[in-house]
């Protein structure tokens, strides 16, 4: 009796599971291949092989098609490869795909469900609308002097050093400078991480960041795999200290502020400007409800953003982590490549020296127009795009049309995930010749006009495209203008050649570290 019910019980979890794993080539999707893609999943998992290699084989296995099926873990997932595609999903028809896959609880960190990455819908909206002002070209220029006084600040440290060459893993380093510079520019905080090696504020940001620990791995995975359970029990992503560390330095800032009246042009400043708008609107409009009974008060205007001390510092949180991460490692990119590019980097260097012929200090203005600083950038992240890849799902039923001989009509129900391959796309001949090579050229003039339209997304797309990116940018280039000013970038001992990507990270980063030389300029 046992053996029959054994039995019984195999070939029904047999035929859930192989039932399951028949979802894409039910709707005639092709498909990676279902065993390689589960132990692909596993390795993710135990850190011995990263995201994207599992992406790249699913991208690679059918040429000529437009989108691929996935599957991480349980979870269907369609690759889209066709950069028209991309443009119709992310673009065209933006309603239908707002949203990013939940990764966590709505219940677990109060802190992380609150932020703009996560937010869905009209809240998603009218979010992005209030913080997008901080990220203008105006905001920007005001940004730019904290920039300079952070990266001159960085350069001064090591020029007080007294080696003829001076090895740094510059990950490490870069990210002290990454903290504090947004630190300084999201709260007005002045920490300095290089010197004061284990601030709290850097100790709690990089353990925010640090996604190789097995634990943070099977907790995501374990959102993946059995929501239900994982939200019944709140298991946490980041850790109580950690958010409560970041809750508590924003509110005790905000407190400051309106104790001492000061308003700031900074992030923080402009969302509390939103919540004072919001509160004098809520009484306008209670005092209209009351006495005229206004049937027209716009529906969408009505939606409150929670704007209490934790809703904004939800948002400085994924500002913070967002920016650690991402710009320390494209950076530490940069830097490698000019070490193993020493005519790009001569070719930068002699840029950046006709400006400081001219002015003691770069203007914005000029930082701006260097022509080759930004086709260097571009190519870097281009070939390092950080986030691997980036999503959405359907948030209302969609139907994508066939196009070439062969395909069908594809319906997605709500909820499909969608997965835009952003390093698998950037690396594919077909866009970008001799993907491999690091070469600023392609992205001359010309060169960037013939580029096919989204083929190139570092930053992802449309209207939920990446809201720091101006603010990126600038760090990178205002960093690399005042390194280059004083220093060449050299390849050493500990330089890994050519790179090898670690297996044991979310987003993208050597597997030994990025050690170069910096040798001061005569
Ligand atoms: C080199 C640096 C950076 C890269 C490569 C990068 C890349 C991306 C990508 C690919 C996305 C997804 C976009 C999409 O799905 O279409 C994104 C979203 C986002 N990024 Fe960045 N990012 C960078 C820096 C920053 C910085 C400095 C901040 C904050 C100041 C930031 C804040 C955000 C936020 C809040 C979102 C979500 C936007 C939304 O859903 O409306 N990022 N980023």
């Amino acid at each position: 009796m046992f053996l029959v019910s054994s039995f019984l019980m195999l070939f029904i979890l047999l035929y859930l599971f192989m039932n399951h794993y028949n979802f894409w080539s039910k709707k005639r999707v092709k498909e990676g291949d279902i065993k390689t893609m589960l132990t692909d999943n596993l390795q993710i998992l135990l850190g011995s092989q990263h995201l994207s290699v599992m992406i790249q084989r699913v991208y690679d296995q059918h040429h000529d098609v437009r989108y691929v099926g996935m599957y991480q873990f349980l979870r269907p997932v369609l690759v889209v490869k066709c950069p028209d595609l991309i443009k119709e999903i992310c673009v065209k028809n933006f309603d239908n795909f707002q949203d990013h896959k939940n990764v966590l609880s709505e219940t677990a960190e109060e802190i992380w469900f609150k932020n703009l990455l996560v937010l869905k819908g009209e809240t998603w909206k009218k979010m992005r609308s209030t913080i997008s002002p901080s990220f203008t070209s105006s905001k920007m220029r005001s940004m730019f002097n904290i920039m300079n006084n952070n990266s001159e600040a960085f350069v001064e440290h090591f020029l007080k050093k007294k080696e003829e060459i001076i090895t740094l893993e510059m990950k490490d380093v870069l990210t002290r400078y990454t903290t504090s510079l947004i630190a300084n520019s999201t709260l007005g905080l002045k920490v300095d991480s290089l010197e004061d090696r284990e601030n709290e504020y850097y100790k709690m940001g990089s353990e925010a960041i640090d996604s190789s620990s097995l634990r943070r791995k099977s907790v995501l995975v374990v959102y993946q795999l059995i929501p239900t359970i994982a939200d019944f029990l709140r298991i946490q992503l980041f850790g109580e200290h950690v958010t409560s560390f970041f809750a508590n330095i924003v509110a005790d800032t905000i407190k400051f502020r309106e104790e001492q009246c000061i308003e700031n042009s900074d992030v923080l400043g402009l969302l509390l400007e939103a919540r004072k708008k919001q509160h004098c609107k809520k009484q306008t409009t209670e005092y209209k409800e009351t006495k005229y009974k206004d049937e027209n008060f716009s529906k969408s205007n009505c939606i409150d953003l929670d704007l209490t001390d934790i809703g904004i510092a939800s948002q400085l949180f994924i500002f913070a982590i967002g920016s650690f991460e991402t710009i320390s490692t494209s950076l530490s990119f940069l830097v490698y490549e000019l070490a193993v590019n020493p005519d790009v980097q001569d070719k930068l260097i002699e840029e950046i020296d006709e400006i400081n012929i001219c002015e003691n200090v770069p203007s914005y203005e000029k930082i701006l127009k260097m022509e080759y600083m930004e086709m260097v950038v571009s190519e870097n992240l281009r070939k390092w795009p950080v986030n691997v890849a980036t999503d959405r799902v359907t948030t209302k039923p969609h139907t994508i049309a066939p196009k070439h001989p062969g395909e069908f009509a594809l319906h997605l129900e709500e909820n499909t995930s969608i997965m835009i391959p952003i390093f698998a796309i950037h690396h594919d001949p077909k866009y970008h010749k001799n993907p491999e090579k690091f070469d600023p050229e392609r992205f001359s003039g010309e060169n960037r006009r013939k580029m096919v339209p989204y083929s190139y997304l570092p930053f992802g797309i449309g209207p939920r495209f990446c809201i720091g990116s101006r603010f990126a940018l600038l760090a990178i280039k205002v960093l690399i203008f005042h390194l280059l000013s004083h220093f060449v970038i050299v390849p050493v001992e500990k330089t890994q050649i050519p790179i090898r990507l670690s297996k044991n990270s979310f987003s993208i980063t050597a597997e030994d570290g990025f050690f170069v030389g910096l040798k001061r300029r005569n």
